[in-house]
């Protein structure tokens, strides 16, 4: 683990999400990140209240909770931090790296993000402040462009941008599907789509005669 290294520091992945549901691009970015800088764990951070998603339903955060411990539990180096549902008020990433990194000193922290969201880290809150406190790794994603020019304004020297096998699944193409009586079978892990029935997730609600 830690001792074969230099600083004997940890080396800790944050996969943060709002994971309305977790899917299987979550899982392989995560894992592909967690191989490429040798992490000792990657921890899913699951959002409280997402505040660029205001515009739109999002699931109550417990079945968000339960869907990525489902998901992540047969993962030794995986493990779901309860940080940013806990936090009342809008989830600002600034806040979950400072929690994590008081709850792990001795750990450097990556912070995992697709195309995506690393094009939009302008925009999120105290973006400057978040350098220092992580290194920030952004994953390939089918649809979305990331190359140099997405990093403009962003210090370079703590980004690094990883290709990752394409997996065109997002997680408003699963609630779709389930709201159309479409499967998700093999987007989601099996324990993930069984929630989603059990707890009527995503489902249009019945009509009323
Ligand atoms: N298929 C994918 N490949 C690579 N990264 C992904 C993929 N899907 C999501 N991510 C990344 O995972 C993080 C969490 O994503 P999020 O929970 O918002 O999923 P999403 O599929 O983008 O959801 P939605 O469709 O509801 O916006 C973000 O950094 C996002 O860019
Ligand atoms: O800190 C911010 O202002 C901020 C703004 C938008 C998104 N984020 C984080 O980016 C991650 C992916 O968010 P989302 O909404 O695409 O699921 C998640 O950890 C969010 O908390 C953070």
């Amino acid at each position: 683990m830690t001792d074969h290294r230099p600083d004997g520091r940890r080396r800790i992945g944050v996969m943060g999400g709002t994971f309305d549901p977790i899917h299987h691009g979550h899982l392989v970015a995560a894992s592909e990140v967690q191989s490429w800088f040798d992490l000792d764990e990657v921890i899913f951070a699951p959002t409280g209240e997402p505040w660029q998603k205001a515009d739109r339903d999002v699931s109550p955060a417990e079945d968000r909770y339960l869907m990525t411990v489902i998901a992540t539990a047969a993962n030794p180096r995986f493990a779901v931090s309860r940080v940013d549902i806990d936090r009342d008020g809008p989830t600002y990433t600034i806040d979950t790296l400072r929690d994590l990194a008081a709850l792990h000193p001795d750990a450097d922290l990556y912070f995992i993000t697709g195309a995506d969201a690393m094009a939009a880290l302008l925009t999120w809150r105290d973006h400057e402040e978040l350098f220092k406190l992580a290194h920030f790794v952004g994953c390939t994603r089918p649809g979305h462009e990331m190359d140099e020019s997405t990093l403009e304004g962003l210090p370079k020297d703590r980004i690094t941008l990883v290709e990752i096998p394409a997996l065109a699944i997002s997680s408003t193409d699963c609630r779709d599907r389930v709201e159309r009586g479409e499967p998700v079978w093999y987007l989601v892990p099996d324990g993930v789509v069984q929630y989603i029935g059990k707890h009527r997730l995503y489902a249009k609600p019945e009509s009323t005669p």
